[in-house]
């Protein structure tokens, strides 16, 4: 059965160091330049918690993700994990077999992301094929155990991934992701292809989840409602670079970088349509509240501009309407400060000259 993990306070699990990765992308008819998809991101993952990645399409979030699966290599910094007795491994000299027994993805899309030619008993134990040799009977009883903890039954054993609702195929998703116990789930957006209702189901799943088996996760999403209630920390990535870092509620109910206050406008705005704006709750039976609001998404203004590798202004100058020369001149450094959150001292990490 799953293993039931104590969880450590405090234990750091991951360490994402400098990271940086380019990209050659064709400029013109004849050119070629090189773009800097991340640029010196650090990290960290704490035991049982979860910590969220947002920001807008092409701001690197796949990326990171790619790169902390091992699915690319990083043009500059590491990544690391740390064990109980707080040894560092750097993921590159982890045997694959090893590392992917530690740490498990959720893709985007149930639709694709399961084999359409297997039975979702096959699908489930696919992982389990390196590492041990059952018989189909064996698997059955493992796919079946694993069936159970999302929340199916197995009368969906035998069934292939076509005849399934998103829903329950993300559920086939995430066992197929549990069934090497993996400590850290890295989840890419993987609410985003589901129904609304759908969505809350799911979340509620993945925290009794992080409850009983003391996950870890990394959680890729767009939508801060969300993030704010499934979260303990958030970091808002820009073109690339990471912008603003602190405790989820601390930085969505106080945004300080105007990127950030900028993305948090655009998620929590209600103006000028009606139609349905959906809060998910995280309180014990969580519910999915649907209020008919008049409301619009307000955009950021403009669009996300790739970054120039080694580019020497902030990402962010060109949309942010406090900008000044000075953010066209240099980069902002990425400073710990305190901030006084609910009569409580609290950090944030923040990459703005005017913060
Ligand atoms: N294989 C690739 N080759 C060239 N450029 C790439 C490649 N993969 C990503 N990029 C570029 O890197 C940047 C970051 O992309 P990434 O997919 O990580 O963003 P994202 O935040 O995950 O976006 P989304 O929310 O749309 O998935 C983008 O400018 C993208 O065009």
């Amino acid at each position: 059965m799953p293993l039931e993990r104590l969880v450590v306070q405090n234990q750091k699990l991951m360490n994402i160091e400098g990271i940086g990765k380019n990209y050659r992308v064709s400029k013109s008819f004849f050119g070629s330049e090189e773009i800097a998809a991340l640029d010196n991101v650090s990290l960290e993952l704490f035991m049982g918690k979860t910590l969220a990645i947002v920001g807008e399409s092409g701001s690197g979030k796949t990326t990171l993700a790619k790169i902390i699966m091992r699915l690319e290599n990083s043009s500059a910094g590491s990544v690391s994990l740390i064990n109980k007795a707080k040894e560092i491994t750097n993921i590159e000299q982890i045997p694959k077999a090893q590392f992917y027994s530690k740490i498990q993805m959720v893709f985007q899309d149930p639709f694709s992301s399961l084999n359409p030619r297997k039975k979702i008993w096959q699908i489930i134990v696919a992982p389990l094929v390196n590492c041990k040799t059952l018989t189909r009977e064996e698997s059955k009883d493992v796919a079946a155990k694993y069936l159970e903890m999302v929340g199916l039954s197995a009368s969906f054993l035998d069934c292939y991934p076509h005849t399934l609702s998103g829903g329950q195929r993300q559920r086939v998703g995430i066992a197929r992701a549990l069934v090497l116990q993996p400590e850290i789930l890295i989840l890419d957006e993987p609410l985003s292809a589901l129904d609304v209702s759908i969505q809350a189901q799911i979340i509620n799943l993945l925290l009794k989840l992080q409850r009983e088996l003391g996950l870890t996760y990394l959680f890729i999403s767009h939508d801060l409602s969300v993030v704010k209630h499934f979260s303990d920390y958030v970091a808002v990535l820009y073109a690339g670079q990471l912008v603003e870092y602190g405790g989820a509620i601390d930085v969505i109910d106080n945004p300080m970088h105007p990127y950030t206050k900028a993305l948090v406008e655009s998620s929590f705005s209600f103006k000028n349509y009606r139609g349905k704006n959906v809060e998910i709750r995280n309180d014990e039976n969580m519910e999915t509240e649907r209020h008919e609001k008049k409301w619009k998404k307000q955009a950021v203004e403009g669009e996300i501009e790739v970054s120039k590798l080694r580019s020497s202004h902030c990402n962010f100058a060109s949309r942010c309407e406090s900008s000044t020369d000075a953010c066209y001149q240099r980069k902002p450094d990425y400073l710990e400060i305190n901030v006084r959150e609910n009569l409580r001292e609290r950090k944030r990490n923040i990459a703005c000259l005017h913060v």
